[in-house]
């Protein structure tokens, strides 16, 4: 959009959350009365970080991408100090937030989601883009309860080779933890850490220790709790998806066609409760 933000376009409202490099706050565009999120983060900390690159990319593809499961990016401005994402307003928040709440979700819930989010990165490997940071921090729940892909600061066009990592390992794949090369089945693996996270309320390798962690994944340690129940069903289709070969994981079109999901989730790809 060649229009040319500035802040006093915007009203803006109370603070939403916050991330790495900055904050999140509600505001509305002044012309149009469209409710925005507007992501503040701050040039001297994405300096310091050596992020402006990644910023630059993560703007450039997700103003790019239409999909009803990932949020949209309208726009972008910066001032002396800092620079401001408009985005689209996920009106009912985190997803961690409402994990830690519940617990754990119910099948048909972790499955409504794993749908919607198998199709939208099918929409993104279509585009040749792997998020490459598929975990709860990153997901928002819209007004209607679909969930939506935030955040592509980790995202890359494939062509494009990766540096160093930060945050948590555990959704790091094996080839990732082993910085080997790797392509888009990256995004398979998180899909099968977070289906997995859903169910049981904690990542499947989650250890005290990195190192344990590390030794967990590469090794896929992967073992089912006796509680909270979960069906074999979801538990054949994450073994599927935890796959060391990144090769043999099943591929997105084909999670979609799985009994666990054809029978748990929701069309609409819409929990409604
Ligand atoms: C994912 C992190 C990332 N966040 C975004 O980009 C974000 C983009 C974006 N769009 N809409 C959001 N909505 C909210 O953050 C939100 C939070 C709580 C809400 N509720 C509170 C409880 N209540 C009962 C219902 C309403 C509603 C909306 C967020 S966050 C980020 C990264 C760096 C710096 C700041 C933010």
């Amino acid at each position: 959009n060649e229009k040319r933000w500035v802040l006093s376009d915007f009203e803006v409202g109370k603070p939403l959350g916050r991330g790495k490099f900055g904050h999140v706050y509600l505001a509305r565009e002044k012309r149009s009365s469209q409710i925005v999120a507007l992501k503040v983060l701050f040039k001297s900390q994405l300096k310091q970080s050596q992020v402006e690159h990644q910023l630059r990319r993560e703007v450039e593809i997700q103003s790019h991408l239409r999909h009803p499961n990932i949020l949209r990016l309208y726009g972008y401005f910066y001032d002396q100090s800092r620079v401001y994402l408009i985005l689209e307003y996920a009106a009912k928040g985190e997803l961690y937030k409402e994990l830690t709440r519940c617990k754990h979700f119910s099948e048909r819930r972790s499955a409504t989601y794993i749908a919607s989010l198998a199709r939208a990165l099918i929409y993104l490997h279509g585009k040749h883009v792997i998020h490459r940071d598929i975990k709860p921090e990153n997901l928002l729940v819209g007004a209607q309860g679909e969930i939506k892909i935030a955040d592509f600061g980790w995202s890359v066009h494939t062509f494009n080779r990766r540096r160093t990592m930060c945050g948590t390992l555990d959704y790091l794949p094996p080839e990732m933890v082993e910085k080997t090369e790797h392509d888009y089945h990256v995004d398979i693996w998180s899909l099968g850490i977070l289906c997995y996270e859903f169910l049981y309320g904690v990542p499947p390798f989650e250890a005290k220790e990195h190192s344990e962690t590390y030794r967990r994944i590469v090794k896929v340690d992967l073992k089912f709790p006796l509680e909270p129940f979960v069906s074999p069903a979801a538990k054949d289709l994450i073994s599927q998806m935890l796959v060391k070969n990144s090769a043999q994981r099943l591929p997105l079109h084909k999670v979609l066609e799985h009994p666990w999901i054809v029978q748990n989730a929701d069309p609409s790809g819409v929990y409604r409760g």
